[in-house]
């Protein structure tokens, strides 16, 4: 697994002087930067920065405001309603009262004209003002409405972040997660296929050992973009471990998967790494698993994952099916 990233400015300047003295270099600005920015990139698939972490905050206390605001606006909405349905039901109790007199000819008629207008005046400034809180509540709740569309559009920029393998751009197992549970349930609602792959590098250790950790981690950049090259845009590339990733793909059973699996191979064989003239050439193990009827998704990838032990045992470089 690759180190977590090193927030401590102090850490971070430490390795560097570090890795420069195990290299023989002489600490001038431009190696110290050089390896300084170097090392800030380094981060572990699950490790977040403070600034990601800090944007998925700000997201939420925006939507704390939203709710608050939405809150603020329907109280005071009821209320104000409430207000006013006691004032016309009052208004309708008066009018009752004023027809029955009108009715009894209990009262001269100037007089219940006199009622009458005053009563039409209440009903008036009232319906006047519910007229003028329902304008108000609804250009309140347009502005709310379109506070929580810009919300949700920084959570889903939020989610894509915190899914995201900051490294290779690939989605890492938090994102794994979420989409794993989507598709077996896609796949089981249309009754279609879904399969696993597990691909491990071999000897990958080798490769840091001989070029530098940084070099390893362009090596799997360079895996990463190959395998996205070979998928369809519906496949889901993650990355599973410090060296392993995980392909999900979608309407694909395992005679498919393998199909794809040997054209990987195809290419990462024909497309080694170049580390300036150096050819770096990376190989794999894979394990594949189609989804059973009677199984979930982690099931799946398990079986995937006792496939590539087996891939790995029987000498590397292979692909081997699960049971
Ligand atoms: N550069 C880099 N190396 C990593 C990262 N994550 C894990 N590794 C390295 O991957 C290597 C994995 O080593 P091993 O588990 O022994 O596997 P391997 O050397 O690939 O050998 P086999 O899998 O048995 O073929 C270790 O040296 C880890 O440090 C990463 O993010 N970047």
């Amino acid at each position: 697994m690759s180190s977590a990233t090193p927030v401590n400015p102090v850490e971070i300047a430490r390795i560097a002087l570090k890795r420069l003295s195990e290299r023989g270099l002489p600490p001038t600005p431009e190696n110290y930067a050089q390896f300084y920015n170097a090392i800030v990139t380094i981060k572990a698939p699950e490790s977040k920065t403070a600034t990601e972490m800090q944007l998925a905050w700000q997201v939420l206390y925006k939507l704390d405001d939203a709710a608050h605001d939405m809150g603020e606006v329907t109280e005071g909405l009821l209320s104000n309603l409430s207000g006013s349905t006691a004032v016309m039901q009052d208004s309708l109790g008066s009018l009752q009262a004023v027809r029955e007199a009108h009715a009894s000819q209990s009262v001269p008629p100037e007089e219940t004209h006199a009622t009458l207008e005053d009563l039409l005046n209440v009903v008036i400034s009232t319906t006047h003002n519910v007229h003028s809180t329902v304008t108000t509540s609804h250009s309140d709740l347009q502005t709310i409405r379109d506070s929580i569309r810009h919300i949700e559009e920084d959570l889903a920029f939020n989610r894509k972040v915190l899914e995201q393998d900051a490294l290779t751009g690939a989605l890492n197992r938090q994102g794994l997660d979420h989409l794993l549970m989507r598709e077996v349930k896609r796949a089981q609602r249309n009754d279609a296929r879904l399969t696993a792959v597990i691909i491990d590098l071999d000897e990958f250790k080798a490769i840091n050992d001989r070029f530098t950790h940084l070099v390893g981690d362009q090596v799997l950049v360079h895996m990463a973009n190959l395998t996205k090259a070979v998928l369809r845009e519906s496949d889901i590339l993650v990355r599973y471990g410090g060296e392993e990733f995980l392909i999900l793909l979608v309407d694909t059973d395992s005679k498919g998967a393998a199909y794809v699996i040997d054209r990987l191979r195809l290419v990462t064989g024909r497309t080694p790494y170049m580390h300036h003239a150096q050819r770096i050439e990376v190989r794999f193990s894979a394990g594949i698993a189609q989804l059973r009827n009677d199984e979930n998704g982690r099931a799946m990838v398990l079986r995937a994952d006792e496939a590539l032990y087996r891939a790995k045992n029987s000498g590397r470089g292979k692909t081997e099916m699960a049971d």
